[in-house]
């Protein structure tokens, strides 16, 4: 081709392009939109598969959720009971969010997961039927209501092999082991639970009854149980029969037994009231108020057996929103609220305890005592007499009608005048029936029915996590309350205790013969709650123990150096140990001093003077997630320190009170007995690597308690941890007479062989008791120390 055609034919292209230009621009246009405009259509309508990788890294949603746990899905006209909240999820995929359309059903409970795992395996209830009677009545009337319940059992059985109610068992409570049922619940047969009902007469005289409720009161305050440890059943209900003529209201006593055994049920099952307490007058309208009463517990025994739980947020379903004064009753409000309230500051919620009071009152004290505080008195200044440096017109610690005072004798302390308290340990009931004695019978051969747990001084200078005192002392750094002579604490003491011992004389299996000695104290543990050695004169009642042949156990909390070394010769000192180092006793103890860590080092340094001159003993309290990970070494500085004679070591036991749970304190917290134990051997091979001579000597795996020892009280390769009480008292009364002083040797005994560590710690002459349903092999040490 030449160059002449070549241009020709560009010519002719040209004047195509000018000629048709406008209709060639308007038709790329157009195509390019409808190719736009199909290229997003497409992709909005493109569902992807949930197998296909989605371009955005987004898995596809999905169709459809086979638990049915997520809120989505189609609508759908009619809600599955399949389904926890009654709705039904269809097959149908949609984009975008599905809508849940259907109404709330009976729900499973879903506050403890516990319990929604009970529910979904659990289809069959038994009703347990608890009445008691004098003169027939009740009986009757429990027996009517035993047939009605069989019935309605035997009806159901018909139509049903799913579940339902079964028939009901009825007890006595005069023949029953309160034990057997109201400290756990015996264990019921697959998937079944038990409720508990009561129909319960009033007496205003002594019965079994007060006996009863005195049971539940000690079980829900004891430290060493679960606060609720009825909450495995389904639900409970009490109906009370009372006499209207007589105690016409509620105010005047009508049915007021049954109401209080309302009460106690709901606290030691975790409020799992099933039904409102029912009343009836005998001389009225027993039967029909029962009638009514038995017909709404049924319709609720058919629900708990249908959606196995209680409900949530209904009248009666044991909810936590459930508004009654139970929380009240525990006295969780410590008198120092209340003085903080009366003051006038705003925030009435705001806790402040009385020792943050204490700038105000000095300030007070100091400007003419204008608040008419009482002046505080550092008595831990030595040197100085306390007792005659107070001034006369202080204020009573607890009197008698403050919260304080309530709250304790509500817990079962007896207050003894105005600052002292007396209890009566789970372990001497224990005792007295022959069951066991505490871990001080297996390390030191104190039986708990001879053990009186008493203190002088209510209150205290920590506010540790784990006390089980409920927040209910007073807590403060000095002494600034008025004080009773030794002499009046001492006879009050042992009235309070004697009267309590008298009251359990008619409960189920308590042994003569141990009733008959425990009626003489022969050991006196002064650790109940708050601060011994705050009492200005515990050394003048320590005295008066003594000199009645009783043996003293002192624990402190190593705050109070200066009273610790002016404390004159108890038969065995303890400082408590709850943690290694600065920052867990902080966290721990939360103690008012700012200079605490000071005060517990210097503790520490009296302790090892003092070890050549008394026992001298560490008590470690294991809290999981505190002050037991990584601190083996920490304790062994502080054993090192101090070389105390002893160190116990004891898991938390959980109390369960609103002050540790706010202090981040679950079940959780609380070492299993192997825990303990390899901590225990953790620690002993620590001290052993710095030479220091310790071994383990005994356990006591009924209370996850532990006894490390000095190899001084090893004598010819035998541990001798018990105490010859009679020696000691001897060897007392020398040096007073004579001056002579004696050593924490001279009156050891050697330690029984069940006692020493690998043996358990439980005395084969007791009669061990265990919970139905609970493991019986005995817990295994897991090491030894070479
Ligand atoms: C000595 C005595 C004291 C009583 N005290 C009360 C009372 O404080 N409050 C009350 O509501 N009923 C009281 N009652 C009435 C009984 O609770 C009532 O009669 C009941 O039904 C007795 O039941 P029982 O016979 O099955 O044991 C008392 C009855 C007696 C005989
Ligand atoms: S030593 Fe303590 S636990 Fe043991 S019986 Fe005495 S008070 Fe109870």
């Amino acid at each position: 081709m030449s160059a002449d055609s070549t241009a020709v034919e560009a010519q002719g292209l040209l004047a195509f392009w000018h000629s048709f230009r406008i209709p060639i621009l308007v038709a790329g246009t157009a195509l390019l939109i409808v190719l736009h405009v199909y290229h997003r259509f497409h992709w909005r309508l493109r569902v992807p598969s949930s197998s296909e990788p989605s371009l955005s890294g987004f898995k596809a949603w999905p169709q459809e959720d086979p638990e049915g746990k997520r809120g989505i899905g189609v609508s759908s006209e009619k809600a599955d009971s399949g389904s926890p909240l009654g709705v039904r999820i269809t097959n149908k995929s949609t984009p975008g969010p599905k809508r849940v359309v259907g109404k709330q059903q009976w729900q499973k409970r879903t506050d403890h997961e516990g319990q929604r795992r009970d529910a979904a395996s659990t289809s069959w209830i038994k009703p347990l039927i608890f009445f008691t009677s004098l003169t027939g009545s009740t009986e009757k009337f429990a027996r009517g209501l035993g047939e009605e319940l069989r019935s309605a059992a035997q009806e159901q059985s018909k139509g049903s092999e799913r579940g339902g109610i079964l028939p009901p068992e009825i007890h006595d409570l005069s023949y029953i082991d309160f034990d057997e049922y109201f400290i756990a619940t015996p264990p019921p047969p697959p998937n079944t639970r038990h409720v508990y009902c009561f129909l319960i007469p009033t007496y205003n005289i002594d019965t079994i009854i007060n006996t009863f409720l005195h049971h539940l009161n000690e079980t829900h305050h004891d430290f060493r149980i679960d606060t609720a440890p009825l909450s495995s059943l389904a639900g409970y209900s009490v109906f009370g029969f009372g006499d209207r003529e007589g105690w016409p209201t509620e105010e005047e006593g009508f049915c007021s037994q049954a109401r209080e055994l309302d009460r106690w049920m709901a606290k030691l099952t975790g409020r799992k009231r099933a039904y409102p307490l029912g009343v009836g007058d005998v001389k009225s309208d027993a039967q029909a108020a029962l009638k009514e009463w038995s017909g709404g517990l049924l319709d609720i025994l058919d629900e708990i057996a249908v959606t196995g739980g209680l409900g949530e947020g209904v009248v009666g379903s044991g909810d936590p929103l459930e508004t009654d004064d139970e929380a009240d009753d525990d006295g969780d409000s410590a008198d120092s609220k209340t003085n903080i309230r009366s003051r006038g500051k705003k925030d009435s919620q705001t806790v402040i305890d009385l020792e943050d009071i204490q700038a105000t009152l000095d300030n007070e004290s100091l400007s003419g005592r204008k608040g008419l505080a009482p002046l505080p008195v550092d008595f831990t200044t030595p040197g100085k007499s306390p007792v005659q440096s107070m001034p006369s017109d202080l204020k009573e610690m607890v009197p008698k009608t403050s919260p304080t005072y309530s709250a304790l004798t509500k817990q079962g302390y007896t207050i003894v005048g105005s600052h002292s308290g007396v209890k009566i340990c789970r372990w001497t009931k224990s005792a007295l029936r022959g069951r066991g004695s505490c871990y001080k019978y297996s390390f030191y051969g104190i039986r708990s029915h001879l053990c009186m747990e008493t203190t002088p001084s209510l209150s205290c200078s920590n506010k540790c996590v784990f006390c089980w005192r409920h927040g209910t002392n007073p807590v403060g750094t000095t002494w600034r309350w008025k004080v009773d002579p030794p002499e009046m604490i001492f006879q009050g003491a042992k009235e309070g205790h004697y009267k309590k011992i008298k009251m359990l004389r008619g409960v189920p299996g308590v042994r003569a013969e141990r009733f008959a000695e425990a009626m003489r104290i022969r050991h006196c543990a002064l650790s109940l709650v708050g601060e011994p050695i705050f009492y200005p004169r515990i050394n003048e009642f320590v005295s008066l123990l003594h000199g009645e042949g009783i043996s003293s156990f002192l624990v402190c909390n190593a705050q109070h150096p200066e009273q610790l070394a002016a404390l004159d010769r108890v038969t065995q000192l303890y400082v408590s140990i709850d943690a290694s180092n600065r920052e867990s006793l902080r966290r721990i103890d939360r103690p008012l001093h700012r200079d605490f860590w000071e005060r517990f080092q210097r503790c520490l340094d009296i302790m090892r003077e003092k070890r050549l001159i008394q026992r001298t003993v560490f008590r470690l309290t294991l809290v999981k997630g505190f002050n037991v990970e990584d601190e083996a070494v920490g304790y062994a500085d502080l054993v090192e320190k101090a070389l105390p004679g002893f160190v116990e070591v004891k898991g938390v036991t959980y109390c369960g009170t609103s002050s540790s749970a706010g202090a981040g304190l679950t079940m959780q917290n609380v070492p299993f007995y192997e825990e303990v134990a390899a901590f225990v051997v953790a620690l002993g091979h620590e001290l052993q690597r710095r030479g220091l001579k310790y071994g383990i000597a005994a356990e006591h795996a009924h209370s996850c308690c532990i006894l490390i020892a000095s190899e001084r009280f090893l004598v010819n390769g035998r541990w001798h941890t018990r105490i010859d009480y009679d020696r000691f008292f001897e060897l007392l009364e020398k040096e007073k007479t004579d001056g002579i002083p004696f050593r924490p040797e001279d009156y050891t005994k050697e330690t029984e062989p069940w006692a020493l560590w690998g043996n358990g710690g439980f005395d084969p002459s007791d009669q061990r008791v265990y919970k139905k349903g609970r493991n019986k092999a005995p817990a295994m040490k897991t090491d030894t120390l070479a």
